[in-house]
């Protein structure tokens, strides 16, 4: 049984983990392979807007159970939400299995960030829920191992264990992991990418095969850091605009978020800030707004 320091089992973990964002996002062609996915040359960037997983020590037998809190929890919200197929659950299993482990677990995830919006709330419950469970079972991996585990539920879950930055290869699931003193990071942070940040959030979802598929058919825009961000726009108008209306507020950069729909402009300053929310709020080129950072890291708290 793990303890607390004071000699006590745990029962209780909950894990803060930041949404993703790709600053640099250039796509190859499919590998069939790889399933079909494609070759790509990311940037990872953590944004500290965080869902919070809190893994319950169960009695033994009584298996596990999920419950989900927040205001916008996009389809996982219909009452056809498979709960194991949830990521959360995904990740559970596979840990269970790695470590021997009986799933007697109650997961309760606290959703902020926006769902199927390129942001990889998915994966960053998983990956919450992979370093809550490191520590309710006292198992004290290390991230290397945790990474392999979740390198086989999804290919940006490995970043999402560590936050910060990272160069992502393969398909994404190779990690390097990057220092803010690193070069390609530097650039980024000269170039913008860095510090204060506004997220235009919808409550529509793009489904990242479909953006992917459009990928294929368009191609990436003149210039586009995003090779995918032409496609995501295509399907979702209200996105290019947002990035329109943003850069002409004044925002430093602005961009979709992964396969999108969600947009993030990075404001440096007060003004740009209130110019950008004003914006988008006068021309409802977004439903929601979240003010926030980067970089951002996973914050792991023993409750009991
Ligand atoms: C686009 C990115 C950018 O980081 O993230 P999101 O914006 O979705 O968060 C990732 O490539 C999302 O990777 P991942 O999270 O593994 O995508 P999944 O939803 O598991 O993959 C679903 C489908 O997307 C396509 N896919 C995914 C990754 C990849 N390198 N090439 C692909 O073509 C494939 O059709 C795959 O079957
Ligand atoms: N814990 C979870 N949080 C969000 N989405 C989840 C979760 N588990 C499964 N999903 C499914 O994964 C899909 C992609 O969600 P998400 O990871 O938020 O977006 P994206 O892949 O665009 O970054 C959603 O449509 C949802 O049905």
């Amino acid at each position: 049984m793990s303890g607390n320091g004071n000699g006590n089992a745990i029962n209780e973990v909950s894990v803060d983990c930041p949404a993703k964002t790709n600053l640099t996002l250039h796509v190859g062609a499919p590998r069939s392979e790889w399933g079909g996915r494609h070759e790509l040359d990311t940037i990872y960037c953590a944004v500290g807007v965080y869902d919070t997983v809190t893994a319950s020590r169960k009695k033994p037998g009584a298996g596990f159970s999920l419950n989900l809190d927040g205001a916008y929890l996009g389809d996982l919200a219909s009452s056809g939400s498979d709960m194991r197929r949830n990521h959360a659950v995904l990740a559970l299993f596979a840990m269970a299995e790695a470590s021997s482990h009986e799933p007697d677990v109650a997961l309760n995830i606290e959703k902020r960030i926006p769902v199927g919006a390129g942001m990889a709330g998915g994966s960053a419950d998983a990956a919450a829920t992979i370093l809550a469970l490191n520590t309710l079972w006292n198992l004290d991996w290390p991230i290397e191992r945790l990474q392999q585990v979740a390198a086989t539920l999804g290919a940006d879950m490995p970043f999402c264990l560590t936050g910060g930055y990272a160069r992502g290869t393969g398909f994404g699931e190779q990690i390097e992991q990057l220092s803010k003193h690193s070069n390609d990071v530097r650039e980024l942070t000269k170039q913008g990418f860095a510090g204060r940040l506004l997220v235009g959030a919808y409550q529509a979802e793009l489904r990242t095969p479909e953006v992917y598929a459009m990928f294929d058919q368009i191609g990436a825009g003149a210039g586009d850091n995003n090779h995918l961000q032409q496609a995501a726009i295509s399907l979702h108008p209200r996105s290019g605009q947002a990035i329109d209306e943003a850069l002409l507020a004044g925002a430093k950069q602005a961009f979709i978020s992964g396969s999108g729909p969600s947009v993030i402009a990075f404001v440096p300053t007060d003004d740009a800030a209130r110019a950008v929310q004003s914006a988008w709020q006068q021309s409802r080129c977004v439903d929601r707004i979240i003010a926030s950072k980067a970089p951002a890291h996973p914050i792991v708290h023993i409750i009991a």
